[in-house]
């Protein structure tokens, strides 16, 4: 592992790493940011999952998650949003391949042999997180639209990993949508039954019977030009509805999609995560 950037930020560090990723089989970077608290204790960890074109860079710089995670004493993790390299598959397009990984793990050619995001996050890259810096085992999770996908998927697939999820604008319901479509059909192949695990909504219903439903929270702007074509968060509200699992939609009217949107409700997400990070 190596450290190639660090800056002081709110009397804690952001920094990025680099490493070589056995899930994934490329080298990856991924940022890190240690509050105050982390000189001294370990803190829980929120694990911010990124969008469609994104790199480790984006959240760290137009976020502004710094401020609220040094308040609370929480470490955040922010990887990359796909393996990357010239060695790994890629496409033409910006929403399929590199910067679009969508946290599942590939099934078919060429994308299987690295295309492995689900593991990478959810064991491998904490596994290092908690290893290497002061970090406890208590972790949450977030992320926005693909990211945001990426956060509740993981969450809804990994009972008792996380202590809490949340989402920006979030993809709720990638079989029902192009952006997931293409997705799903080039990592997963056509037979649409093999989606359902890395489908929200899907996870939602096939967990009706589950007594220990993590709540979902989930902001959404109204003026995001994604919404009705791409985001549809009704289908989450719905299939929540019908299995009794615990959601809050906040429609946030004059809202884009973009980090603007993002960086004006941060501080909420981190003291939500915080507070269930905090709960004994
Ligand atoms: N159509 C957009 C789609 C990409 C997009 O909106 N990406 C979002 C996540 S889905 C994002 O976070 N972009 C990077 C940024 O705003 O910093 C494009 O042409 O790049």
């Amino acid at each position: 592992m190596k450290k190639v950037q660090e800056h002081a930020s709110h009397g804690g560090m952001q920094e990025v790493w680099q490493h070589h990723s056995h899930t994934l089989g490329c080298d990856m970077r991924f940022g890190i940011y240690l509050p105050p608290h982390a000189v001294h204790a370990q803190c829980p960890v929120l694990y911010w999952l990124s969008g469609l074109t994104c790199t480790e860079q984006n959240f760290i710089t137009k976020a502004g998650a710094q401020r609220y995670a040094a308040e609370h004493g929480v470490i955040v993790v922010a990887p990359d949003t796909s393996p990357r390299g010239v060695a790994v598959a890629d496409a033409e397009g910006y929403d399929l391949g590199q910067g679009a990984g969508f946290y599942l793990n590939a099934t078919q050619a060429p994308w299987a042999e690295n295309y492995r995001m689900h593991d990478y996050v959810e064991r491998e890259l904490p596994d290092l997180v908690e290893a290497h810096f002061s970090a406890s085992n208590r972790r949450s999770i977030s992320g926005h639209s693909m990211g945001g996908h990426g956060a509740l998927v993981l969450a809804l697939r990994n009972p008792g990993r996380y202590h809490s999820v949340s989402a920006f604008s979030p993809i709720v319901a990638p079989m029902q949508v192009p952006w997931g479509e293409k997705a799903f059909i080039a990592y997963l192949g056509d037979d649409r039954d093999a989606w359902r695990q890395w489908d929200a909504c899907e996870l939602v219903r096939a967990a009706a019977d589950s007594a220990n439903k993590l709540p979902l929270l989930v902001d959404q702007g109204e003026a995001d030009e994604f919404l009705d074509t791409q985001l549809r968060p009704e289908l989450l509200e719905a299939a929540c509805r019908q299995s009794a699992h615990p959601f809050t939609l906040r429609r946030r009217a004059g809202y884009d999609h973009s980090y603007y949107f993002i960086a004006s409700f941060i501080g909420e997400h981190v003291a939500y995560h915080a507070a269930a990070l905090a709960d004994r």
